[in-house]
């Protein structure tokens, strides 16, 4: 199974432990394409700051999420890029577990939240010692 990791970068780097925890686990499922999310290293400029660079990041990450059988999203720390790939993955009907963590006191925008279903799209509020268990009850779901 290929498996689209979206966190932020350039909205904020503040929860990249959470995004590595979340990897770390979503390997028992599948491949992650976009490993680098997660990775402590990568700083919020990003992978590159040249108009040729993000030209390339966009177009290899549109075809990431092509590829992907599921996309998983940390949407606690609002960013641009984490909002654009969701609206391009339901736009290609792909499956979509976004993970909040009402412990950061924001409100999950309207646009996320309200797009849930509960099959295709799922919203789920969690907190980060549930990562695991949040994330073995959405991949044993039938269909995953
Ligand atoms: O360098 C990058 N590499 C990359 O893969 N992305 C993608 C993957 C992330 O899920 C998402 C983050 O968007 P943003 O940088 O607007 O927070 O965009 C975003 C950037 C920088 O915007």
């Amino acid at each position: 199974m290929k498996i689209y990791f979206c966190g932020s970068i350039r909205g904020g780097r503040e929860d990249v432990h959470v995004y590595q925890k979340i990897t770390h686990k979503l390997k028992d499922y599948g491949s992650v394409l976009t490993e680098h999310v997660s990775d402590p290293e990568l700083s919020d400029t990003g992978e590159d700051g040249t108009v040729e660079g993000d030209r390339a990041i966009h177009d290899r990450d549109v075809d990431w999420l092509q590829q992907s059988d599921v996309i998983v999203a940390e949407v606690t720390q609002p960013s641009l890029g984490v909002g654009y790939e969701l609206g391009r993955a339901v736009d290609m009907k792909k499956k979509i577990l976004c993970l909040f963590r009402p412990s950061s006191r924001r409100t999950l925008s309207a646009m996320i939240r309200g797009a849930a279903d509960g099959e295709r799209f799922v919203v789920r509020d969690y907190s980060e010692d549930q990562v695991e268990q949040v994330l073995d009850e959405f991949f044993s779901r039938p269909g995953i």
